[in-house]
């Protein structure tokens, strides 16, 4: 036990002083001077710190104490009772002195010494923590590198300041806090992971934070977690530079976002925009906009109820498509020119701008700026041109006047002609001047005037749905009989007044393009989860409106539920749309154990497709079960006494999945009659509750965990097909220690055509 260790006492002081020393700055923060220094004298009194070189004396002279800012207070109160996590000894080369180092989640120095009583985990140097083995290492700060020797790497486990567990990592051990970690219980909150992270998260959580980075990561790897954790370095990296209002986490669907909601200011993330691609998109445009249901073409695939499925798939993966966007290039050019102006700018009878000069402008001098805004500043050169040409012109006419003026008073004509004329000459300056004057008010808006304008939804429209138009672009890009069907359907749709999620790729592409989009919703930095489901276009898009390609986007191509319109292959992304990104993946499951991977990699095998087996670290469980139904009303009190003794064995959540909708509100109806438990049915735009079990349709159960799981065939059955493969995947990865399935028989789960040694039939 931890008292044994013969670091014990030691580490208990330290701990004590840790403790004292942040309650002492806590203090002082609240209090004023006066007082915080007699706290401070009262609560450090009879503290003797060996391993320390804090004095009383330093501290109390430590004026910075008193500057704490609002966040790092709050901070620090949330951490007193859990300051650090883990220790490291490092000599640092021709140094005398080895550094002491307490990692934790918030930092603590002596700023008078630059001594750190806590360290952040996100420092430079906490990463010899993740990364390095003991004994010759070495770690980068601010393009330095430092090398010296580890001499310790320990662990500690504090629970309500009190510290439980101490224990020494050396090259034989296995990681115990890990797999003591993986062991517990989910609470249906995603946590944070900074003790446990292994050295190739934290690899792609270190990776340069100045490129993008795509991760390919199985089920379970810790994307979700990582991506998170990536977000924590970040801000600390660069707190200077950026505020969280500047970076951006799409996710799935608001259940997820409320499932990783707890998470981020655990790691120090807050206020940072959490939305779906939807979402995003609909604030961009500015208007509300009639989707499909997102997850409608998906069911109506699974459930086989589409006519011409071939040319329906086709038709998502082209509107997901780089071949769709080159297409909408062709068109972009052509709107352009209609926004280039033909005649001469005029005041009067000023010329004060030739056609062809502003053409230019807006051909090339503004092409960083969507085309209106280029228009926009096009009327803004063409005011400020006329305010300072005003002058000149004034003086032009009074000058031509004065000069026909002065003429007259000395020609020799008889003086009634030379009256008549003078006078004209006048009436005309006058005119003239006034001419100018109101010219001068109205001209720009006038020819400004003349330049179309239109909508988003025009100018969709017009190329979706207009045979012509679309066949002019497409030309040598796609058959007639495409071309035919795709504006078929999109006529279709439209008249109904409706879109689908696969439009908003180019509505996205389109309205950054011709009219851009709002300053605060133009994000920095952009974190996308489950992005699988991303097609290339809609990535291209982000990219460009945004005008940036720093993206972290992680993914899983065999959960591509949605590859009928999403990504197939990481490398046409790298290539073709973020080719300055770095491409890692992670192969190791954390959240299952051994056999619920085994069982899971079967299914994955039916795929076919080369996707890499999935390893699960080692932790071992029970094989799932196969529980073999007869009557609907039989499965509902199998599951329901199954479902008791989880919980009497201490799992907290547990999910049923089915695999559709359908099947979901089937089950909801039967256990509500049947049963006495208490049910939620999860829906995509809601909260899952504490306590409640969870009925929940394979397609929504992506990214998210539960202890256990039952997945249950009352009517739909998992069939040989490429979607109920991934689906049947998907579910059968979300329990972290039991699984079983309900079913009339093996083939209901696809199992009897995997080995069968996998599961436990009862
Ligand atoms: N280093 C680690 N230490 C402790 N727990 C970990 C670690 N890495 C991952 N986990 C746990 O493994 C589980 C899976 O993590 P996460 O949901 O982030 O994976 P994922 O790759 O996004 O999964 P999926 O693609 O299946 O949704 C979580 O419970 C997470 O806390």
């Amino acid at each position: 036990m931890s008292k044994a260790h013969p670091d014990y006492e030691n580490e208990t002081e330290r701990l004590d002083f840790t403790k004292k020393y942040m309650n002492v700055v806590i203090q002082a923060s609240e209090s004023n001077e006066e007082t915080f220094r007699e706290n401070l004298k009262q609560s450090l009194e009879g503290m003797d710190i060996k391993d320390s070189s804090f004095s009383y004396m330093t501290m109390l002279t430590n004026s910075n104490l008193l500057q704490r800012t609002g966040d790092e207070l709050k901070r620090l109160k949330k951490f007193r009772n859990k300051p650090y996590f883990a220790r490291i000894n490092f000599l640092q080369e021709n140094v005398n002195q080895e550094e002491h180092l307490y990692l934790g989640k918030v930092s603590l120095f002596d700023k008078e010494t630059q001594q750190p009583i806590i360290v952040d985990w996100r420092s430079p140097i906490a990463n010899l923590y993740y990364d390095g083995r003991l004994g010759e290492v070495s770690y980068e700060s601010e393009g330095d590198t430092y090398h010296g020797f580890l001499s310790l790497k320990r662990q500690f486990i504090i629970e309500n300041g009190e510290l439980q567990e101490i224990r020494d990592i050396d090259l034989t051990t296995t990681d115990e806090l890990l797999q003591m970690s993986l062991s517990e219980s989910a609470s249906n909150r995603l946590t944070e992971i900074v003790s446990t992270i292994q050295e190739e998260q934290n690899n792609i959580i270190r990776a340069d934070l100045n490129r993008p980075i795509i991760v390919q990561g199985a089920a379970g790897s810790g994307k979700t977690t990582i991506a998170l954790h990536r977000i924590s370095y970040f801000i600390y990296t660069f707190a200077e530079k950026f505020t969280a209002d500047q970076l951006m986490i799409l996710a799935p669907n608001r259940l997820f976002i409320d499932y990783i909601s707890e998470v981020l200011p655990e790691l120090g993330v807050e206020n940072i925009l959490q939305t779906t691609f939807v979402d995003y998109v609909r604030s961009c445009i500015g208007k509300k906009i009639k989707l499909v249901p997102p997850d409608d073409k998906l069911l109506r695939f699974i459930n086989q109820e589409i006519d011409n499925p071939e040319l329906v798939k086709w038709m998502s993966e082209f509107k997901g498509s780089l071949l769709f966007r080159d297409i909408i290039d062709r068109y972009l050019e052509d709107i352009l020119k209609t926004l280039l102006p033909t005649e001469d700018f005029y005041v009067s009878k000023f010329r004060l701008y030739h056609a062809m000069n502003l053409r230019q402008l807006i051909e090339y001098e503004y092409r960083y700026l969507p085309f209106y805004q280029r228009i926009d500043k096009i009327k803004r050169v063409l005011q400020n041109h006329v305010r300072t040409e005003k002058k000149r012109m004034i003086d032009k006419v009074i000058k031509f006047y004065d000069g026909k003026l002065e003429k007259a008073l000395y020609s020799k004509v008889n003086s009634e002609k030379r009256k008549a004329y003078i006078s004209k000459a006048l009436d005309k300056k006058e005119e003239t001047l006034n001419d100018i004057k109101k010219e001068a008010r109205v001209a720009v808006n006038r020819y400004i005037k003349k330049l179309p304008k239109h909508d988003l939804f025009y100018y969709f429209k017009q190329l979706l749905t207009n045979k012509e138009i679309f066949k002019k672009y497409a030309d040598g890009l796609l058959d007639e009989d495409k071309i035919e069907f795709f504006i078929h359907y999109q006529m279709k749709l439209m008249s109904k007044g409706m879109f689908e999620i696969e439009d908003l790729a180019s509505l996205l592409y389109l309205q950054g393009k011709i009219f851009g989009i709002d300053q605060q919703l133009r994000v920095k930095n952009i974190v996308i989860d489950e992005a699988q489901d991303y097609s290339y276009f809609q990535l291209f898009a982000l990219k460009t409106v945004l005008e940036t390609d720093m993206f972290t986007i992680v993914g899983d191509l065999a959960q591509g539920i949605h590859s009928y319109r999403g990504i197939k292959d990481w490398s046409i992304v790298q290539n073709e749309i973020f080719p300055r990104a770095s491409y890692k993946t992670l192969q190791k499951s954390y959240r299952t154990t051994v056999e619920i991977m085994e069982a899971a990699n079967q299914i994955l095998k039916l795929l076919k497709l080369e996707l890499p087996i999935v390893e699960p670290v080692v932790r071992h469980g029970q094989k799932p079960s196969f529980h073999t139904i007869s009557t609907k009303i039989d499965a509902i009190q199998l599951m329901e006494q199954e479902i008791n003794q989880l919980y009497k064995r201490g799992m907290k959540t547990v999910a049923i999945i089915g695999k559709t909708n359908k099947e979901c509100q089937e089950l909801a109806k039967l256990f509500k009659k049947h049963s006495s438990l208490s049910i939620q049915v999860l829906k995509e735009n809601q909260e899952i509750h504490k306590d409640e079990i969870v009925i929940v349709s394979s397609n929504l159960s992506k990214g998210l965990e539960f202890d256990a799981v039952l997945i249950c065939s009352l009517d739909d059955s998992f069939l040989d097909s490429e979607i109920d493969i991934k689906l049947l995947y998907v579910s059968m990865t979300r329990p972290l220690h039991h699984l079983s399935l309900y079913g009339k028989d093996l083939t209901c789960f696809l199992l009897d055509q995997v080995n069968e040694d996998v599961i436990i039939k009862l």
